[in-house]
């Protein structure tokens, strides 16, 4: 054998290999998805329920924020308290909570407002107050954008038994109106799940911090929250350090909620850019492993592979690959939203389409610069996740 034919073997090979594991993620998350999702655990008696501190970053203000955190006055669950963190003293958001504390008088809540400066990481900056100020021993961050349902608290505490550290909130979207919304849920349900659903079920840290409840005692025990100012990515260090110290990292039933009141596809690319490159300066690694596990560039590579080692026809092979790729995405989302979708299969079919296609131009645009855009401030990352403010 050559050693042309010797590097193409070798190339095919692990392009198989590759395929039958990506495979098994859409096969494990499907059935993850469908154990744990939406099938809340008989709740604690409330004399088990222990107090929680809910921390809410605010930045600004959009058409859905009022309604949003109202969801939180709502909450049942025994024992709460809301802290609302505004890092600027003009910025409007302040009146939306004056006017729910105003409300809602019965529920504890306090308002934060000016920063105090940790590190690089504006959100954590933002929150360091109330953290500080936070009178339970377990504390929910949870990001402006969200809503949660009336028991949604309770999911997450149910599943905090005494081995676990950090109960996460799956990331998924409310139902919005227009393209821009569906093509988020459809996301969401599909690349993010299947990543997340399938790396959770078997313990890697797969964080995102956009809805996250964790006990006080561990993050004090490594420092505070402050020390995770250095990060942009302080949702995967949060629970790298959780399960350091020996606890498990779940996922509830209930996902989180992104409700925010503005949607558009370029705001969103932007989001998901950063997120590409939050993740690239973490684990390098996934800089080559992420868009190989995209479907059309692997269906690609293993149509010739395929082909290359069995004489399969590339056309049908990578027409049935995306074929069998679509419908286990559809099935997963299904399962993520329990429910009929709030659009029809053809709007599904365009979303998926798109997302598809453009994947792989999202993963070149994060390399494009060192810079990372986060709400007006641009930072660089390094190597290992640390960041400066530029
Ligand atoms: C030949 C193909 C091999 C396929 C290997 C698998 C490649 C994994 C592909 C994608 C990575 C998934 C990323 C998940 C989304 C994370 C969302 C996110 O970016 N969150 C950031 C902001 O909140 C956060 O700060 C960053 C967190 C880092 C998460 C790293 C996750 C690694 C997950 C790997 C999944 C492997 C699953 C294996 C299951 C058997
Ligand atoms: O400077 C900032 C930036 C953001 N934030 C708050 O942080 C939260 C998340 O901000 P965005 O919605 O802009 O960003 P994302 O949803 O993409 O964040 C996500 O990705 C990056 C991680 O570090 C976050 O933990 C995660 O929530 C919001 O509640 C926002 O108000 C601040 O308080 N200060």
């Amino acid at each position: 054998m050559s050693i042309a034919h010797f590097c193409a073997f070798a190339v095919a090979l692990f392009a198989i290999g590759g395929w039958f594991f990506v495979w098994l993620m859409h096969i494990v998350a499907i059935l993850y998805g469908k154990y744990r999702l939406h099938r809340m655990l008989p709740p604690p008696s409330p004399e088990d329920l222990q107090g929680i501190s809910i921390i809410k970053p605010l930045v600004g203000v959009d058409p859905n924020l009022f309604s949003n955190l109202e969801t939180f006055f709502h909450l049942k669950y025994p024992a709460y308290e809301l802290l609302f963190c505004v890092q600027d003293e003009n910025d409007p958001a302040i009146m939306v909570v004056q006017k729910l504390i105003e409300t809602y008088p019965k529920i504890n809540a306090k308002l934060f407002i000016g920063i105090t400066k940790v590190g690089a990481n504006g959100k954590i900056n933002n929150m360091v107050k109330a953290y500080e100020a936070a009178k339970y021993d377990l504390l929910v961050i949870s990001d402006s954008s969200i809503r949660m349902i009336e028991d949604g608290l309770t999911d997450m505490a149910s599943f905090l038994k005494e081995d676990v550290g950090l109960v996460l909130q799956m990331p998924y979207t409310y139902n919005r109106k227009g393209f821009a919304a569906t093509y988020e849920k459809v996301f969401f349900g599909t690349w993010q799940a299947r990543n997340a659903l399938s790396a959770n079920s078997v313990g890697i840290n797969c964080s995102t911090g956009m809805s996250c409840l964790f006990r006080k005692d561990l993050i004090e025990d490594a420092g505070g929250l402050a020390q995770f100012g250095k990060y942009l990515a302080e949702d995967y260090f949060i629970s790298k350090v959780i399960s350091e110290r020996g606890y498990r990292t779940v996922l509830c039933s209930q996902p989180a909620m992104q409700n925010s009141g503005y949607c558009s596809i370029g705001d969103f690319h932007k989001r998901l850019i950063r997120w590409s490159m939050l993740r690239a300066s973490l684990l390098p690694h996934l800089m080559f492993f992420e868009p190989l596990s995209e479907c059309m560039l692997l269906g690609v590579i293993v149509s010739w592979a395929m082909e290359y080692m069995f004489g399969i026809s590339p056309m049908g092979f990578f027409l049935l690959h995306v074929l069998l790729w679509f419908l286990c995405d559809y099935t997963l989302l299904r399962i993520v939203e329990n429910g009929p979708l709030p659009f029809s299969k053809f709007e599904f079919l365009v979303a998926w389409l798109l997302r598809e296609v453009l994947a792989f131009y999202l993963t070149l645009q994060s390399h494009r610069t060192p810079y990372i855009k986060w709400r007006h401030k641009s930072y660089k990352a390094h190597w290992g996740g640390i960041i400066e403010e530029v």
